[in-house]
């Protein structure tokens, strides 16, 4: 097991400060010595419950899907009914916090607009940088552009060309992969910049559209909380 005390995590140590904070008053020890010795103790109980909730949560129960929805065809999953429940969302943001905390992540990158939603609390949680990839037109500064094709329409997305260092590790978060192009546009931004991508994620996996298939075949790692079959 990692030493927990030689690189204090203040997410985790956020989990465990109630607990320990009982602890000091009631122990009247010197406030490092106990409160590294709870770690330590802690640390191993408190990561494999974060795991097994982790593993356990399905976001599908709190997300809605209206058919027909913009056009004809499309079953529409809306995740505001997610970030809408206070458990949903902190239990979204908090599976991705568990799987990158130890990933040494520099920057998030999150696709406009509900990529934003769930890769700020992210990226602050991580400690690390928040990088937008925004809609054409919307940032002020020089960008680099990628056009890509949508599930109903086709778009062209930027990001600030100075955003992130070359050499880098950032992830790349969006709500939903569908066709894959847009993450796929994402992900040449990032690549253009000269950063390295640890993986591509999403709330919602459509697999049956085909997108998660061909970041895999592009070379990125796919990560999503769920997948709805058929759509
Ligand atoms: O895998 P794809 O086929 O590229 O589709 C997925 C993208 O489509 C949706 O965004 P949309 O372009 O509708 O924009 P919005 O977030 O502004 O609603 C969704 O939020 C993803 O970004
Ligand atoms: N089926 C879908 N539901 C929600 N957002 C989407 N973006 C592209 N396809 C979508």
């Amino acid at each position: 097991m990692k030493n927990p005390t030689a690189d204090l995590k203040p997410y985790y140590l956020s989990y465990l400060l109630t607990v320990c904070q009982f602890g000091i008053d009631a122990h009247g020890r010197g406030f490092e010595l106990y409160f590294q010795a709870d770690l330590v103790i802690l640390w191993p109980l408190y990561s494999g419950l974060a795991k097994i909730m982790s593993f356990q949560f399905d976001p599908r129960q709190y997300i809605r899907t209206v058919p027909d929805w913009p056009v004809q065809g499309v079953q529409f999953r809306d995740i505001t009914t997610l970030l809408e429940h206070k458990l949903g969302f902190r239990q979204t943001i908090d599976c991705y916090v568990h799987r990158y905390f130890e990933a040494d992540i520099d920057a998030v990158v999150g696709i406009d607009a509900r990529g934003f939603i769930i890769g700020a609390p992210i990226a602050y949680e991580l400690r690390s940088s928040f990088v937008p990839v925004r809609k054409k037109g919307k940032l002020p500064g020089e960008t680099v552009c990628e056009s890509y094709e949508l599930e109903y329409g086709s778009a062209e997305i930027e990001m600030h060309t100075d955003a992130l260092k070359p050499g880098s590790k950032v992830i790349l978060v969006d709500d939903l992969i569908a066709t894959g192009g847009t993450m796929l546009a994402a992900a040449r931004l990032i690549e253009k910049l000269g950063a390295s991508i640890v993986e591509v994620c999403a709330i919602v996996n459509l697999p049956d559209l085909g997108g998660s298939r061909k970041l895999e075949e592009a070379g990125y790692k796919v990560f999503s909380l769920c997948e709805y079959e058929g759509d």
